[in-house]
């Protein structure tokens, strides 16, 4: 049986120092502010919402919400970048990813001031992951990810690293991030032929692709570790990742579940950016 990579013991840990930044900034008389763009009602948005709002309720964290409808238009939802801009009172935003189809993505992302772009998602920030300047904040999945595996001991350095999904919210920078620690890292996509061999063949698999339960036994190797980045929803309405984590438990040496893995860091991540943004525009 697989070690369970839970959640909840990083996110605690990340959240110890939030907690206490937070309080810090609030006797100042600074509210730490987070600023949520939501377009349309995609179930992992909703899922990351609720999570988030938990998460930053329990800091002392506010969250404004931004909620557009899913046929906004892109002036709409620049207009609502703008709004978070121009509002000081707001320390770092949040716009869930992918927007609707029509949507022009980077023009989009890159209109949001880079001093409150928590989630990295300017190019500014993501030069940083990419150069390692240490400029801005990464996506904070691609952290989330990184945190689970520093915290459960894993040194990546020398290992071979297979990554599923080359999206700009987590498979290139989480790619990138352990290139930066020295690991060999295999980068994956709809196009990669050989899937399951690549998969079975890396000491640490990170799945990150919204497919249900796609990846079965094929791509399982005895010990290895799988990072279950998926949040997805299946036909009875329950949380699922992309791993089919029953088949993965009895092979895998460590595995992340959904609900309760990489998700529950990546809104702890979330909460020490927005406390880090406030404190560095103070
Ligand atoms: N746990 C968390 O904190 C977070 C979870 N998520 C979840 O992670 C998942 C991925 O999100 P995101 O990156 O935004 O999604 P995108 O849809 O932007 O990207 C999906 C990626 O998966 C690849 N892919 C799709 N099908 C296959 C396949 N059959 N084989 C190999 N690769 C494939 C795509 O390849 P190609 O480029 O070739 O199309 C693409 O690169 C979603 O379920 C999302 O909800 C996302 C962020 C945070
Ligand atoms: N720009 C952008 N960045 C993202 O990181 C991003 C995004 N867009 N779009 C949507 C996906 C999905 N995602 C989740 C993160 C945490 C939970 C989370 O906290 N889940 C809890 C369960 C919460 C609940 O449903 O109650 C858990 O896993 O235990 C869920 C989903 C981030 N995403």
């Amino acid at each position: 049986m697989a070690d369970l990579l839970l959640g909840k013991p990083v996110g605690d840990a990340l959240s110890e120092k939030t907690a206490a930044l937070a309080e810090e900034l609030t006797a100042q008389g600074i509210q730490p502010t987070l600023a949520i763009v939501r377009v349309g009602e995609r179930p992992d948005d909703l899922s990351y919402e609720r999570g988030a709002c938990k998460r930053a309720e329990a800091l002392g964290i506010a969250v404004r919400k931004f909620l557009l409808p899913e046929d906004a238009s892109q002036d709409d939802v620049l207009a609502a970048i703008a709004q978070v801009n121009d509002d000081a009172s707001i320390h770092g935003c949040l716009m869930f990813r992918p927007l609707p189809k029509g949507i022009d993505e980077a023009a989009v992302c890159n209109a949001l001031d880079p001093a409150k772009d928590v989630d990295g998602i300017t190019a500014g920030s993501l030069a940083g992951v990419f150069m390692d300047t240490g400029v801005g904040f990464p996506p904070c999945t691609a952290q989330a990810c990184v945190e689970i595996l520093d915290h459960y001991g894993f040194d990546v350095e020398g290992k071979s690293v297979a990554v599923v999904g080359r999206s700009l919210v987590i498979g290139k920078p989480v790619a990138m991030m352990l290139l930066a620690r020295n690991a060999t890292v295999t980068l994956c996509h709809s196009r990669s032929r050989e899937l399951p061999t690549i998969c079975r063949e890396a000491d640490i698999v990170v799945y990150a692709t919204g497919r249900p339960r796609a990846y079965s036994l094929e791509h399982f190797s005895g010990g290895q570790t799988v990072l279950d980045v998926g949040i997805n929803v299946d036909e009875e309405g329950n949380l699922c990742g992309d791993v089919d984590f029953a088949a993965a438990e009895p092979v895998v040496g460590a595995i992340t579940p959904v609900p309760r893995g990489v998700g529950s860091v990546t809104t702890a991540v979330l909460m020490r950016h927005v406390v880090e943004a406030a404190v560095a525009c103070k």
